[in-house]
C-alpha cells in the first residue's frame, strides 16, 4: 500500500532524512517508533504528500502521492498537530468530509457516537480541549471509511481508557475492513498489542523494519535449571544474554523458540521454560551488537 524508497529531505544544512526505506503491506498495522527528532513526523508529511522529497519516491496504491490527488483521496490522516476550522463543531466537520470523502459512512457516523459521547458535536472546535479534538479527529477519520489510516501520535494526550477504546475501534476497522494502518509513537509498548509490523526510526532513517511473526520467531527467552552446573552448549547455539540466580540460568537466544527449546533438552536440565519476550526486548537484543545505543532509541 505504502512504498517509499531512498527518501531524502534536508532543512537548510539539516538533513531531517537520510534516505529512508519503508513498505506498509495491504491490511498490515504498521507501527513506526523512534525518538524524538528522529524523523517519524517528517517522513509522515512525505508519505501524506505535504512535503515533497529532495530525492526518492513514494507512492500509495502504486501512485505518486504528491498533487495527486487520487491517491490522497486513499488515505485518512490524523496529523499531530490537528487542523481543523476552529469555529466548525464536529457536524460541521462532518458535512466538510463528507464533501471529500466519497466513502464517508454516515450511518458508522451515528453507530460509533456512543464511544465519544464526553464530546457535544454542536461544541465548536476551538472550545474542545486537546484530547476532546483528537477524539474527535478519530471519529470523523473513521467514518470516512478510508483504505489506508495515517496516525502521527494518535493517542497522545488521551487518558488510558480512551486509548483503549481508540485502539479497539481500529482493530474492528482492520478486522472488518482490511484496512491498512501507519501509526507513529515513541513507545514500543503502546503498539507491541495492535501493530503486525514495526519499523524503527533513528537520525533520519529506518534502521530495521519486520513483522512482528519474524521478530517473535528469531528470538526467545528461556529458563533452564541444571542438578549441576550448566553443561557446555553446543558452539552454534547463539546465546545472545545470560544470566543466573543460583542453578537457573536465563538466557536470551537467538532463533526459533521451540528448535532452541529441544535443543536444551537433550542437555538434561531439570526444568527448562520458554517465555515471552516484549518487543521491546527483542528490539534490543536484535539491534544489542550495533554501534548505537539501543535502549536510548527505544525506552
Ligand atoms: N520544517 C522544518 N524545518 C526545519 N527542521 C525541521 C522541520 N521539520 C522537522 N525538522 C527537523 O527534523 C527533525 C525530525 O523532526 P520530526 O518532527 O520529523 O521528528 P519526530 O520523529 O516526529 O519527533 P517527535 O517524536 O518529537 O515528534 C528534527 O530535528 C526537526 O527539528
Amino acid at each position: 500500500m505504502i512504498r517509499v524508497n531512498n527518501v531524502v529531505k534536508t532543512f537548510g544544512d539539516f538533513r531531517a532524512l537520510d534516505g529512508v526505506n519503508l513498505h506498509v503491506r495491504d491490511g498490515a498495522i504498521y507501527g513506526l517508533v523512534g525518538p524524538n527528532g528522529a524523523g517519524k513526523s517528517t517522513i509522515i508529511r512525505h508519505i501524506t504528500g505535504i512535503y515533497k522529497p529532495d530525492a526518492g519516491n513514494i507512492e500509495i496504491a502504486g501512485m505518486p502521492v504528491y498533487e495527486n490527488p487520487q491517491a490522497k483521496a486513499r488515505f485518512a490522516y490524523i496529523p499531530d498537530d490537528l487542523f481543523y476550522f476552529q469555529q466548525a463543531d464536529v457536524m460541521e466537520m462532518k458535512r466538510f468530509y463528507k464533501g471529500i470523502y466519497k466513502t464517508f459512512d454516515e450511518d458508522l457516523f451515528f453507530r460509533i457516537r456512543d464511544a465519544f459521547s464526553n464530546i457535544d458535536p454542536k461544541m465548536t472546535i476551538r472550545r474542545m480541549s486537546k484530547g476532546m479534538q483528537k477524539q474527535a479527529a478519530f471519529w470523523l477519520a473513521i467514518s470516512c471509511r478510508p483504505e489506508l489510516m495515517i496516525l502521527d501520535e494518535p493517542v497522545d494526550g488521551l487518558d488510558p481508557v480512551m486509548r483503549r477504546q481508540i485502539w479497539s475501534i481500529i482493530m474492528s476497522d482492520v478486522a472488518e475492513h482490511g484496512t491498512t494502518v501507519l501509526v507513529s509513537s515513541h513507545n514500543l509498548r503502546e503498539l507491541e498489542d495492535v501493530c503486525d509490523h514495526v519499523g524503527i526510526m533513528h537520525h533520519g532513517k529506518v534502521m530495521l523494519e519486520r513483522s512482528l511473526s519474524e521478530l517473535q520467531g528469531s528470538v526467545c527467552k528461556i529458563q533452564v535449571a541444571y542438578q549441576e552446573r550448566m553443561p557446555k552448549l553446543p558452539a552454534d547455539f547463539e546465546v545472545l544474554h545470560m544470566s543466573s540466580t543460583g542453578r537457573v540460568y536465563t538466557m536470551i537466544v537467538k532463533g526459533n523458540p521451540k528448535e532452541a527449546k529441544l535443543r536444551l533438552e537433550q542437555t538434561s536440565p531439570m526444568l527448562i521454560d520458554v517465555l515471552p519476550l516484549t518487543l521491546e526486548e527483542i528490539f534490543i537484543y536484535e539491534l544489542g551488537g550495533a554501534d548505537y545505543a539501543v535502549k536510548d532509541i527505544l525506552l
